[in-house]
């Protein structure tokens, strides 16, 4: 797949870095064993699930936007349905969310007889270098894991996992690689989900985040998405206290054609968000998108200016905003996490959009998010054009971060 291709070498350092970790660990200790002797590893047994596992739409892949029909405050996979323009009926997802699965039901990646399950098995005629599994590998593990940005808790988990049944068993790096990636497609699996979009319009949405972390961007790669799914877009420069992140704006406004509605520098970014949804609802907009500022070095005054812009546009529609999306920059690993959590004080942050993943070596603070928040990840941000916007897959991004190659 295209993607995969391009969201792999963008993640290459990222891949890179456990690859070579985990060569280094197997070698460590390892010894070669001829070919014949190779056997594929089974897909690992799921254990019980860090999080409730959701069934993901087959069009989550695809597409970063998902149209569902009410809205509602909160998101949860019931709310999907299907999308209007659904390729083709075999795909439409079933709006399915079981709170009665059992904890011990496996996710879904191994479902697909897909990317992973092809890699699976695959038979290689060199000798390879297979390492026992004991508590000293498990150690390595665990340290090439969090220094991967992983997280301790995540990281001991997805070693435990890893573990479970194959103490004591010879494993290779192929080995190790895929069932790591099968652990993190696990732990991803039910927070890939589209940006849910309601038939409400305008559709409020309210971008937050530090400052530098790539909300301009993203909200011109996001207005560029929308438009191109045919819809009317409006953009409100809400961080009026900077010039440049207004001017910034245009031009990503002007790159997706889309309308930026800006305020004097210094006045109120609540009566701006006011004015824009006055307009959006007076145009017939689809989508009102909202830039912030992201000035955490003071939080009071951050947090009245959000909740001001939330009470001031609820006045309008009073179920907006109808997505808040958190944009955080992958470069800052364990940072992210920090961060999540003084956005999630500050605003009812919906979703979330990781930028800058190409080119980093801290991919692997998404696993970490997605197993401490279960926030919905809505797309990934791998490079700096206006269609360097993806939707979050968790295989792929599982394949990309730990360095599986179907060659
Ligand atoms: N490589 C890469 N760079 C990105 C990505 N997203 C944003 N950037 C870059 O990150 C820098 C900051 O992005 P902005 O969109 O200006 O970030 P912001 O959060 O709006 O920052 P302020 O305007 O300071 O509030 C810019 O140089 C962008 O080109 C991405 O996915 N990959």
């Amino acid at each position: 797949m295209a993607f995969f291709s391009k969201l792999k070498d963008k993640l290459f350092k990222s891949s890179s870095k456990l690859e070579e970790g985990l060569d280094a660990i197997v070698e460590d200790g390892g010894e070669e064993i001829a070919a014949e002797e190779v056997t594929p590893q089974p897909a690992p047994e799921p254990q019980a699930a860090p999080v409730v596992p959701e069934p993901v739409p087959e069009t989550a892949a695809s597409l970063v936007i998902d149209e569902v029909s009410e809205p509602t405050p909160t998101l949860t996979p019931e709310i999907f349905e299907m999308p209007e323009a659904a390729p083709e009926p075999e795909q439409i997802p079933e709006p399915v969310a079981k709170p009665s699965v059992p904890e011990t039901e496996p996710l879904k990646p191994a479902s697909k007889p897909g990317f992973l399950a092809r890699l699976t098995g695959r038979a290689s005629s060199q000798p390879v270098v297979k390492r026992v599994l004991d508590d000293d590998m498990l150690e390595q593990l665990e340290e090439l894991l969090i220094a991967s940005d992983m997280g301790v808790d995540t990281a001991l988990r997805v070693t435990a996992n890893i573990a479970e049944g194959r103490f004591g068993k010879r494993l290779s790096t192929s080995e190790i690689k895929q069932l790591l990636a099968s652990e993190v497609a696990r732990i991803m699996e039910p927070v890939a989900r589209p940006l849910p979009l309601y038939p409400t319009t305008p559709q409020v949405v309210l971008v937050v985040g530090v400052n530098g972390s790539g909300k301009t961007t993203t909200i011109g790669k996001l207005a560029s998405q929308f438009r191109a799914a045919g819809k009317k877009v409006v953009i409100a420069a809400g961080d009026t206290f900077r010039a440049a992140a207004v001017e910034q704006l245009q031009v990503w406004g002007e790159r997706a054609g889309v309308p930026v509605l800006t305020a004097p520098e210094g006045s109120d970014p609540a009566s701006l968000a006011f004015d824009a949804i006055t307009k959006a609802q007076e145009d017939g907009a689809d989508l009102l998108m909202i830039d912030t500022a992201g000035r955490l070095q003071n939080r009071a005054d951050l947090m009245e200016e959000l909740s001001k812009i939330v009470r001031v546009i609820r006045k309008k529609d009073e179920t907006a905003p109808h997505n808040t999306l958190l944009v955080l920059d992958a470069t800052t690993g364990q940072n992210a996490l920090s961060q999540v959590e003084t956005f999630q004080k500050l605003a009812d942050v919906s979703g979330l959009v990781m930028t800058k993943l190409d080119g980093t070596a801290k991919g692997g603070v998404l696993v970490a998010l997605a197993d401490k928040f279960g926030l919905p990840i809505h797309a990934i941000g791998v490079g700096e054009q206006i269609d360097d916007l993806a939707p979050f897959d968790p295989e792929e991004f599982a394949a990309a971060l730990t360095g599986l190659t179907t060659e």
